[in-house]
C-alpha cells in the first residue's frame, strides 16, 4: 500500500517531584512548549554566569499526567494503527531514573499504575474481540540488548527454541525488513497470556542500584507485538501483518552522578556509547541532504533501523527530571527530542498475498493461456500438440528413451518443452535405477545392511518386544544391570574373530586368492548372518570385552556429564553419559551397534586385503624395474646404437618376454587394487553412517530418558498453577473486572518466581555474566 510521509511524534514527560524547579523549567500553557533557562556554558568560566533560554516545541509536554492519560495521548493511535496493518514504534528515552521504565511498563504491582505495554496489550485484545469481521493472530517477543549482547527474555518459557550456539543476530531480508534471528516468538490468545509473558520477561531483565535509581535498567529492551489479520468476510488472498515495537532504552548517565564502578561502569560505557550512536543515526536521519545513514555500528541502532526511519508510526517519549540538579541532562534529552521531531517516516500497511489463494489465481491464468495457445496453433496450422501429459504419453516417452538407450532408436524428436522435460526425467530415472541395482548388488555380495533399513527393523522389533505395560522412562535404569542379551552378542564376536583367524589372518593370502576374492566379491569374508545370532547361547568372553572396549573408544558419546536421577524421582544411583551409552549399546541400540561392528569388520578385512594387494603390486613393479634395468644394461654393453635386435633363444629374449608378462600382470593386479579401493570407500561410508546414526539415536534416547525434566516439570508446574489459581485471593482484587487479567498474570508470575527461587539459587544472567535480574520483592496484591 502507498506510503505517506509522517513526522515522528515526540512528547516530554516530567517526572513528578516536590522540588520542581520553576525558575529553570517553564511549561507554557499551549501544552507543547517547554523553556529551559540555563547557564550559557558551565564549562567556560566567562559564560558560567550568563543565562540563556532554550525553547523546545514538541507534540506534547506531559506534566503530572496519569498513566492512563499518557497512554491515551501517546500510544493509543499507534496501537490502533498496528491493528490496521501499520508498524508502530514507541520509544522512551532519557536520563537514568527519569521514568522510562515507569512509562513503558509501569508498576507490576498496581493495575492503576500499569504502563504503556500492559495497556497496549489490553487494547489489542479488546479490539481483537470487537473487530469480528477479521481473524487476528497475536505473537510476542521480548529482546534485551545488554553490553552489545542480544538476550531473549522469554527463552525461559516452555516451548522456546533452544538458543542457537551462534547466538542471536540482527538480520535483514527483503520483504521482511529487520528481524532478530534466533529470538523466540510466542503466540498469545488473551490479555492474560500476554501479560504472563511480559511479567516473565520483566523478571529476567537486568537491573542494578545506583545513586539515581534503586532499580536501574542496565540494558535496552524491545517488547514486540506481532499482529496478523485476515478478513473473515472477503475471500481474497490479501492479509495484513504489523509489528508494534515498545522500546525501553537504558538511561544515559553521568558516571560522577551515579557513582558507577566496576561492572556497572562497564555497563554505563556500553549504554552511553550505544545512545550516542543512536543520536548520530537520528542526526543523519533528520538531515534530508544525507542519503546514507549507518545503522550497523551498534546492535541497538541496527535492531531499530526500520523503526527509526522506516515505514512505521514512530513516537518518542523523552523522560526528564524536574529538579535543577539534573538540568544539563534534561537539556540534552530535549535536544535529542527536538532532533527526533525532524525525522520523517513513511507508514504503510503491510499487505501480503495468501499463497493458497494466489495459486488458485495462477491456475486460472494458466487455463486461460492454454486456451489462447491452442487457438494460435490452430491459426498457424500446427498439429495438435499435447501440453498436458497423459499416462499414455508418459509411457510413450519412457519407451522412446529405453529404445534410445538400447540403440534401437536413433533420435528422439522434440515437439514441446514439456516433452523435453519428460525425456530428461526418464533419463534421470534410468540412472537412478542403475544406481539402485549396483547398490543392491554390493549389499548382497558383502552382506552389508543399509542403515535406514536396519534401523527400521530395529525399531519395529523393539516396539514389539517392549509390550504395552513396560515403563519406557525406566528402561535405561533397568538396562543399567546389563541384560542377558549382551551375552549372546559377546559370543557372536568370539565366533567372528576365531572365524577370521581361521580365514587366514595369520597366513599370507596368495595372489590368486586375493584376485579370486575380489572378483568373486569376497566369498571368503565371513560375516555372521543376523538371523543366526539370536539363537546363539549366552556366554561371556574376554574377546568380547576387548572388542567392546575398542568400539566404545571409537564411538564415544559426546561429553561425559553425570546426571542426577534423584532430581527426577529416579533411583539414586548416578550414571555418567558414557555409562548410559554402554547401556544403550546393549539395549535399545544393540541392533545398530551390532551392524556397526559387522560393517567395521568387513572394512578391516578389506583394508588388510588392500595392504597385501598393494605389497604384491609393488613387488611386481620392482621386478619389472629390475628386468628393464637388466635389458638396458645388455643394450649398452652391445654398444646399442640404432635398433636393438635380439635373436630368439638368447638370454635377452627371455628377459623381454618376462618384462612383457610382468607388465600384463601389473595391469591386471592394478585393476583389482582399484576395485578394492572403491569397495573400501563404500564400506567406510556405511560404517560412518552407522556410527552417526548410533550416536544420534543415543542422544535422542538419552535426552528423552534423562535430560528433559524441565518440560515435564513445567507441565506439572502448570497443573499445580491451575489448581492454585482456583484459590486465587479474589477478595484482594479491586472491583474493576478489567483488572482481572493483570492480577492473574501478576500472581502467576510471582508463583513461578517463588518456585524458581526454591529450585535454584538466584544467579545473574548466565549468558552475559551480568548483575541481578529484575526480581521485584514479593508484595501482597493490594
Ligand atoms: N511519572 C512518574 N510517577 C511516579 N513515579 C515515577 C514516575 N516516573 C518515575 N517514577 C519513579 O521513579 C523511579 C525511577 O523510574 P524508572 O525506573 O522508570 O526510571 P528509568 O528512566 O527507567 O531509569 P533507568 O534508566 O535507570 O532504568 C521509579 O521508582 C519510578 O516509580
Amino acid at each position: 500500500m502507498k506510503a505517506h510521509s509522517s513526522k515522528v511524534g515526540v512528547f516530554v514527560r516530567i517526572r513528578p517531584t516536590a522540588n520542581f524547579s520553576k525558575d529553570l523549567i517553564e511549561c507554557l500553557p499551549d501544552g507543547q512548549t517547554v523553556n529551559i533557562h540555563h547557564k550559557k556554558d558551565s564549562r567556560r568560566p566567562q559564560d558560567s554566569r550568563k543565562s540563556q533560554l532554550s525553547s523546545f516545541r514538541l507534540e506534547g509536554v506531559l506534566q503530572d499526567v496519569s498513566q492512563g492519560e499518557l497512554y491515551a495521548r501517546v500510544c493509543q493511535r499507534v496501537v490502533l494503527g498496528a491493528l490496521d496493518g501499520y508498524n508502530g514504534t514507541l520509544m522512551c528515552f532519557g536520563q537514568t531514573g527519569a521514568g522510562k521504565t515507569y512509562t513503558m511498563t509501569g508498576s507490576t504491582e498496581s493495575y492503576k499504575q500499569r504502563g504503556i505495554i500492559p495497556r497496549a496489550l489490553q487494547e489489542v485484545f479488546q479490539e481483537v474481540e470487537n473487530r469480528t469481521e477479521h481473524a487476528f493472530s497475536v505473537y510476542l517477543s521480548y529482546l534485551e540488548i545488554y553490553n552489545e549482547t542480544l538476550v531473549d527474555l522469554l527463552s525461559s518459557l516452555q516451548g522456546s527454541p533452544h538458543p542457537s550456539p551462534r547466538g542471536m543476530v540482527v538480520s535483514e531480508e527483503p520483504g521482511r525488513g529487520v528481524f532478530i534471528r534466533g529470538l523466540s516468538i510466542h503466540p498469545v490468545h488473551s490479555e492474560e497470556e500476554a501479560l504472563n509473558l511480559l511479567f516473565e520477561g520483566e523478571m529476567n531483565r537486568i537491573i542494578e542500584s545506583h545513586a539515581l535509581n534503586r532499580n536501574s535498567s542496565r540494558s535496552h529492551c524491545i517488547f514486540t507485538v506481532h499482529i496478523e489479520s485476515r478478513s473473515r468476510t472477503l475471500s481474497d488472498a490479501k492479509y495484513i501483518t504489523s509489528k508494534l515495537n515498545l522500546v525501553d532504552l537504558a538511561g544515559s548517565e553521568r558516571l560522577g552522578k551515579t557513582g558507577s564502578e566496576g561492572r556497572m561502569f562497564k555497563e554505563a560505557m556500553y549504554i552511553n556509547k550505544s545512545l550516542s550512536f543512536l543520536e548520530q543515526a537520528i542526526l543523519a536521519l533528520a538531515d534530508r541532504r544525507r542519503d546514507h545513514v549507518t545503522f550497523r555500528q551498534t546492535k541497538l541502532t541496527h535492531a531499530l533501523k526500520d523503526s527509526l526511519g522506516g515505514n512505521c508510526n514512530t513516537v518518542l517519549v523523552a523522560n526528564i527530571y524536574g529538579e535543577a540538579a539534573q538540568i544539563e541532562e534534561t537539556l540534552s534529552t530535549l535536544r535529542f527530542a527536538s532532533r527526533m521531531m525532524c525525522v520523517r517516516t513513511s507508514p504503510a500497511v503491510n499487505q501480503h498475498m495468501d499463497p493458497a489463494a494466489q495459486i488458485k489465481k495462477l491456475k486460472r491464468d494458466v487455463q486461460m493461456l492454454k486456451g489462447e495457445l491452442s487457438i494460435c496453433n490452430t491459426l498457424v496450422n500446427r498439429p495438435n500438440i499435447p501440453y498436458e501429459s497423459s499416462k499414455a504419453q508418459q509411457a510413450e516417452i519412457h519407451s522412446q528413451v529405453q529404445r534410445y538407450l538400447e540403440g534401437s532408436l536413433e533420435e528422439i524428436s522434440i515437439i514441446s518443452i514439456r516433452q523435453v522435460h519428460a525425456v530428461f526425467a526418464q533419463f534421470k530415472l534410468a540412472v537412478q535405477e542403475q544406481e539402485q541395482k549396483v547398490k543392491a548388488w554390493l549389499c548382497q555380495t558383502y552382506n552389508l545392511v543399509e542403515i535406514d533399513q536396519c534401523a527400521k527393523t530395529a525399531d519395529i522389533k523393539e516396539w514389539d518386544t517392549r509390550g504395552s505395560t513396560e515403563d519406557v522412562s525406566a528402561q535405561p535404569l533397568k538396562n543399567a544391570h546389563r541384560p542377558s542379551s549382551i551375552k549372546g552378542k559377546t559370543k557372536r564376536f568370539k565366533a567372528k574373530e576365531s572365524q577370521s583367524r581361521r580365514g587366514g589372518e595369520g597366513s599370507p593370502v596368495s595372489w590368486k586368492g586375493l584376485e579370486s576374492a575380489s572378483k568373486s566379491k569376497l566369498s571368503s569374508v565371513q560375516i555372521p548372518k543376523r538371523e543366526q545370532e539370536s539363537q546363539e547361547p549366552d556366554t561371556e568372553s574376554q574377546d568380547t570385552q576387548e572388542s567392546e572396549s575398542q568400539d566404545t573408544q571409537e564411538s564415544q558419546p559426546p561429553g561425559n556429564e553425570p546426571f542426577h536421577p534423584d532430581l527426577l524421582s529416579l533411583p539414586s544411583s548416578t550414571l555418567t553419559k558414557a555409562e548410559a551409552f554402554e547401556d544403550f549399546k546393549v539395549g535399545r541400540g544393540s541392533k545398530l551397534n551390532r551392524i556397526l561392528k559387522e560393517n567395521k569388520a568387513v572394512l578391516l578385512e578389506r583394508r588388510s586385503l588392500l595392504q597385501q594387494l598393494t605389497e604384491e603390486v609393488n613387488a611386481v613393479k620392482r621386478e619389472m624395474d629390475c628386468t628393464a634395468a637388466t635389458i638396458q644394461q645388455h643394450k649398452e654393453t652391445r654398444g646399442g646404437q640404432g635398433q636393438y635386435l635380439v635373436m630368439e633363444g638368447e638370454p635377452d629374449a627371455t628377459s623381454l618376454k618376462q618384462l612383457s608378462d610382468l607388465k600384463a600382470l601389473y595391469r591386471q593386479r592394478y585393476e583389482v587394487l582399484r576395485d578394492i579401493k572403491a569397495e573400501i570407500n563404500y564400506c567406510q561410508h556405511l560404517v560412518d553412517q552407522c556410527r552417526v546414526r548410533l550416536l544420534s539415536e543415543f542422544d535422542n534416547w538419552y535426552k528423552k530418558s534423562f535430560l528433559v525434566p524441565e518440560e515435564e516439570l513445567e507441565r506439572s508446574m502448570d497443573k499445580t498453577l491451575e489448581q492454585e489459581d482456583n484459590q486465587l485471593p479474589y477478595e484482594l482484587l479491586p472491583e474493576n473486572s478489567s483488572s482481572e487479567s493483570f492480577y492473574n498474570a501478576r500472581y502467576r508470575t510471582l508463583k513461578r518466581r517463588d518456585r524458581a527461587l526454591s529450585f535454584t539459587p538466584v544467579q545473574g544472567n548466565s549468558s552475559s555474566g551480568s548483575g541481578q535480574r529484575r526480581l521485584p520483592p514479593i508484595l501482597p496484591i493490594s
